[in-house]
């Protein structure tokens, strides 16, 4: 397994994000990476590599041009507005929901904060596009690797910011550049006919599934909370099976909080399922592990030994695959639970 670690991540530290209707300290943070890191150190899986630089064409084949624009000069008008703004980090606090217009952009820098967003719990920062930018590169290169007759069986982006909750044209739930999309769509511009993308993380992905909703030729999977009660709350539904040509290649697998490995497996074989009868040149796997029994903020009881049978399970698709790391907030069992899975995956 090729494993491409992203050298910017830690560029990108929020201090607080707005959570359960209370400022608190962000989540998301370096040291979940680095936990990753340490325990791939102790149990190697591949070599680690930086990624090559990232083209802002490639990144076009998934966001829109004024998206990517707004993020890799977003910090600099946050500070432009007043100097004190540098000791903060940029959030947003107004978003155009039904009713209001996304064709016109405006100049305050505040309306284009909540025109590209649609939470307060995804701080922008000095070094957030440098680290979402190498991020994407990570997938990308992820993507090279398996590509074509020469490709390895498997390759990792080993990255943060995550990316799963980041559509076309928004951020939000800690994402803003969609990984695993963009490393769907460059096995598809690298010659996959069809990919597969299954998303194991706790929360829906509801990006993803946004951004290949009406395509048939990257099919789109995700278990996780029911979204009556788990963020991301308004996609994820079980009825959401694509649309146009691309009916019938999504499915959500909603499963209620308190889900055990028993259940959560049940949902997993189908899912590989569905994902063999697509037949795919490729998988994508978006893989969190705040499925955890110990995640602070998610609700289902996976144990750590649990993520190696997710590894064996998920090579038994027999695919080149990719995996983009996702989610995953108990960091002390963070590395632990991300290497079981890589370890299972390679047959260890
Ligand atoms: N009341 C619930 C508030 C939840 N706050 C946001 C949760 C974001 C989850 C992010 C993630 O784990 O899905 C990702 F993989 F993207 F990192
Ligand atoms: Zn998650």
């Amino acid at each position: 397994m090729l494993i491409f670690a992203n050298p910017h991540h830690a560029q990108h530290e929020g201090r607080q994000e707005m959570f359960r209707g209370r400022l608190v300290p962000c989540h998301e943070t370096p040291s979940r990476l680095e936990h990753v890191m340490a325990e791939l150190a102790r149990r190697p899986v591949g070599p680690v590599q930086d990624p090559p630089p990232v083209e802002r064409a490639v990144l076009e084949r998934v966001h829109a041009p004024r998206y990517l624009d707004f993020l890799r000069t977003a910090w600099e008008e946050w500070v432009a507005l007043d100097p004190a703004n540098a000791a903060l980090d940029a959030l947003p606090s107004t978003w155009p929901v039904r009713g209001f217009r996304h064709d016109i952009e405006p100049s305050n820098f505040a309306a284009r904060m909540g025109l590209y967003s649609y939470d307060a719990g995804t701080p922008l920062t000095a070094g957030t596009w440098v680290a979402a930018e190498a991020g994407a590169a990570c997938a990308l290169a992820a993507a090279q690797a398996v590509s074509g007759s020469r490709g390895t069986r498997s390759a990792t982006a080993l990255t943060r910011p995550p990316g799963h909750h980041a559509g076309f044209d928004f951020f939000g739930g800690y994402c803003f550049l969609n990984n695993a999309a963009l490393a769907a769509q460059a096995l598809r511009d690298a010659g996959a006919g069809r990919v597969a993308v299954l998303d194991v993380d706790y929360h829906h992905g509801n990006g993803t599934q946004s951004l290949f909703y009406g395509r048939p030729d990257v099919l789109t999977v995700s278990i996780h909370g029911d979204p009556r009660t788990e963020y991301p709350f308004f996609l994820g539904h079980a009825d959401e099976r694509g649309k146009g040509e691309g009916l019938g290649f999504n499915l959500n697998l909603p499963l209620p909080a308190g889900t055990g490995f028993g259940e959560w497996r049940a949902a997993l074989q189908f899912a590989l399922q569905q994902v063999r009868e697509f037949a795919p040149e490729a998988l994508v796997v978006a893989l969190g592990v705040d499925t955890y029994e110990g995640d602070p903020i998610s609700r289902f009881r996976l144990a750590s030994d649990d993520y190696f049978q997710l590894g064996r399970d998920l090579a038994s698709a027999n695919l080149p695959t990719v995996f983009t790391l996702e989610g995953g907030y108990a960091v002390a069992a963070m590395g632990v639970n991300v290497v079981n899975v890589l370890e299972g995956f390679e047959g260890r």
